[in-house]
């Protein structure tokens, strides 16, 4: 230890071993292949996640699958209570008992998540009990198959398009989740809409290695934490919604939400920690955006956009915005994909591990 201070035999072992633990600290933080998934609320994070638990994961055994019957009871309380409202008069007259029956269980002060940072702190907070439902069933189904409530559910889709698609998804498999012994199936595990609070960690292990993804909340106010996860980091996977330009920020609705997740971009891209860290951008909700675009013409929305209304168009557009965000001579991934299709997210896991191990 030249120029440093003299120690004595057992203070030498002490610092050798202490060395030592640091060397192999260092050598297992360089094995761990660390996967940061970045992007705005929403855009599909969590989703992309459930799609590597399905690859590389435990695929969510049935035990597991039952405990997220919860979160599909809290979603479709969200779904009905808007179509709910609306109803003045159902066909057999029996509106007003199930209406009150539904807004006693679930006072409508009590449901969304507005300004909640998690959904279990909205539970315990709000003593909201979802699994009162399936006491609600017969009545819920009931009113379901009412012909006014069909007619506002389809106008409600129309006026709104797909933004909720939980809602939809959920809305038409009311029988079955309404039925007793129900378990949520994998599709519906992912189209699952429970926000993350805050930081996740998930471990993964493919071929060998070991992987860890790191999950973050995409609101505006939780972005500050981002930075802290980024020593360490192998790749970042920034993920965005091809439909967010016809949509507002959680937080601030007449913030455009495509514009939101290019400055996150911008900043995330040219931050100085990322200098050598690779970045794979995913374009996702592709399923949603043939319908989107008929219902909210792209150039209705980013005035200066003069191409076609067409998907192929629009995506290479938005790609384009992205690209203009990357200052340096950093390579980033483009993929256009639907986190939801099980099927088609299957070579993308695939090249985004391999892409990640290649480093
Ligand atoms: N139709 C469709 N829905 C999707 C897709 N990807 C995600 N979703 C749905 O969009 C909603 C939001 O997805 P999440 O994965 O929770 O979004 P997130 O980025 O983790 O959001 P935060 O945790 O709030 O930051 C869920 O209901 C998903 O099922 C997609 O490709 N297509
Ligand atoms: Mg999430």
């Amino acid at each position: 230890m030249p120029g440093g201070p003299k120690l004595n035999k057992s203070a030498q072992t002490k610092s050798r071993s202490i060395d030592q633990q640091l060397e192999e600290g260092r050598e297992k933080q360089h094995d761990d292949l660390q996967l940061l998934i970045l992007g705005g609320a929403g855009s599909g994070k969590s989703t992309f996640i459930k799609q590597l638990r399905l690859r590389h994961g435990d695929k969510f055994p049935e035990s597991e699958r039952k405990t997220w019957t919860i979160y599909v009871y809290e979603n479709l309380v969200e779904a009905l209570y808007p179509i709910l409202e609306q109803v003045t008069e159902w066909e057999d007259g029996s509106n007003a008992k199930t209406y009150s029956l539904f807004v006693e269980k679930f006072p409508r002060s009590n449901i969304g998540r507005k300004g909640s940072s998690s959904q279990e702190e909205d539970h315990s907070k709000k003593n909201v009990n979802y699994s009162k439902l399936s006491s609600l069933a017969a009545d819920v189904l009931s009113m379901w198959r009412d012909k006014s409530v069909q007619t506002i559910w389809q106008e409600n889709i129309k006026k709104f398009g797909l933004r909720k698609t939980f809602a939809d998804h959920f809305l038409s498999k009311l029988e079955r989740i309404l039925s007793t012994n129900y378990i949520p199936d994998i599709e519906d595990i992912l189209f699952i809409r429970k926000p993350t609070a805050s930081v996740q960690e998930h471990m993964f292990t493919s071929e060998g290695n070991v992987y860890k993804v790191i999950d973050v909340a995409g609101q505006r106010s939780q972005r500050h934490k981002w930075i802290s996860l980024f020593e360490g980091v192998t790749a970042i996977v920034f993920i965005t919604s091809l439909t967010s330009y016809s949509e507002g920020t959680y937080e601030d609705s007449s913030l455009n939400s495509l514009h939101d997740s290019l400055s996150a971009f911008g900043s995330v891209i040219t931050n100085q920690f990322l200098k050598n860290t690779n970045f794979i951008l995913l374009l996702n909700k592709k399923d949603l955006l043939g319908k989107r675009l008929a219902d909210v013409p792209f150039s209705s929305i980013i005035e200066n956009y003069k191409g076609r209304n067409e998907e192929a168009d629009v995506i290479e557009y938005i790609k384009k915005e992205f690209e203009k965000r990357i200052t340096s001579e950093k390579k980033v991934k483009f993929h256009v994909c639907s986190a939801i299709d099980t099927p088609g997210m299957k070579p993308l896991t695939e090249e985004i591990i391999q892409c990640i191990r290649k480093k």
